[in-house]
């Protein structure tokens, strides 16, 4: 309807909702998102420089909250967990994984907290990783989430029940604000940094945080840790080209997760055997 320079519904005028860009009628805001140079999370984040760190859009006819920065990440994950602690509902869930009875797309409820608290005690809790850890590894070494049938006051905005809320991770961990010289890769950032991975800290979170928090990050941790370790112990790693070392290519392509789009190549050279000893 806006469109047609028509009056909002009734309903837009009475909340208060969170700034929004400019929509169509029925493709709502995915114009903005799709067919534009930038993948999705760069221009949720381009979107957000303009509208605020709390946005209300329309993706389609899903009515879609994105948050840009860690301290309103905090006031969702944290202080309303148990609001948004559902995940949406979508038809390639259901079908893939067979009426969504998997953990990560499982509605909030019995099932779920039963299916999660199973995996956690028999295999992902630190205690048992760690108990295999001792046996076969001591040898070496953005989210989105949906609000329940709830509608609360987020800053004293109206937030409607059932949103779809998409924390943009990508956006708040390169937020100029928080990190310095963001785009660069300084692993010794975290050094002498009191912002740690395990969710407690919303200006990194590459586990999620909360309620629906990544469950298999013990897991997950030890394997990278043992992969990595092993790799990085008896090989040294090279570019196969000498040139391509200052123009490594690190365009990013959009899937289930966001992934370089060309892998990257490296030549493995075994230590010599005196630095072994
Ligand atoms: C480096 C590796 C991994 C990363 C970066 C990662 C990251 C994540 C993230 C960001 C989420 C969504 C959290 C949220 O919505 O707040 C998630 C959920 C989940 N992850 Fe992981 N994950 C990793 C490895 C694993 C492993 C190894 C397992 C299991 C063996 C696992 C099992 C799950 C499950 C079951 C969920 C859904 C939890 C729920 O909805 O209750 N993840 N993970």
């Amino acid at each position: 309807f806006h469109f047609f320079g028509l009056k909002p519904s009734t309903n837009s005028i009475e909340l208060n909702l969170p700034p929004s860009p400019p929509r169509f009628p029925i493709t709502g805001n995915l114009h903005q998102l799709l067919g534009t140079a930038t993948l999705p999370h760069g221009s949720l984040q381009a979107l957000s420089k303009k509208y605020g760190p709390l946005m209300y859009m329309h993706l389609g006819y899903s009515p879609t909250l994105v948050v840009s920065s860690a301290e309103i990440a905090r006031e969702i994950i944290k202080n309303h967990d148990i609001v948004f602690s559902n995940r949406p509902k979508t038809t390639a869930a259901n079908v893939f994984l067979y009426g969504c009875q998997d953990i990560g797309f499982s509605p909030y409820g019995e099932y779920w907290r039963q299916a999660r608290k199973t995996c956690v005690l028999g295999l992902l809790s630190t205690r048992n990783v760690k108990s295999l850890q001792n046996s076969e590894i001591s040898s070496a070494s953005s989210s989105f989430g949906s609000s329940r049938d709830t509608s609360i006051n987020l800053r004293g905005y109206d937030i409607p029940a059932r949103v779809t809320v998409y924390l943009n991770a990508w956006a708040i961990q390169r937020d100029p604000k928080v990190w310095k010289r963001a785009e660069e890769f300084l692993p010794e950032r975290f050094m002498n940094n009191t912002v740690d991975f395990k969710g407690q800290d919303f200006e990194f979170i590459p586990f999620g945080a909360g309620r629906r928090g990544c469950p298999g990050m013990s897991f997950a941790l030890a394997a990278v840790e043992y992969l990595l370790t092993n790799l990085l112990y008896y090989f040294d790693w090279k570019l196969p080209d000498v040139a391509a070392d200052e123009s490594l290519d690190m365009t990013e392509v959009h899937g289930l997760t966001v992934h370089k789009k060309f892998p990257l190549l490296l030549v493995p050279a075994l230590y010599s055997p005196k630095l072994m000893m």
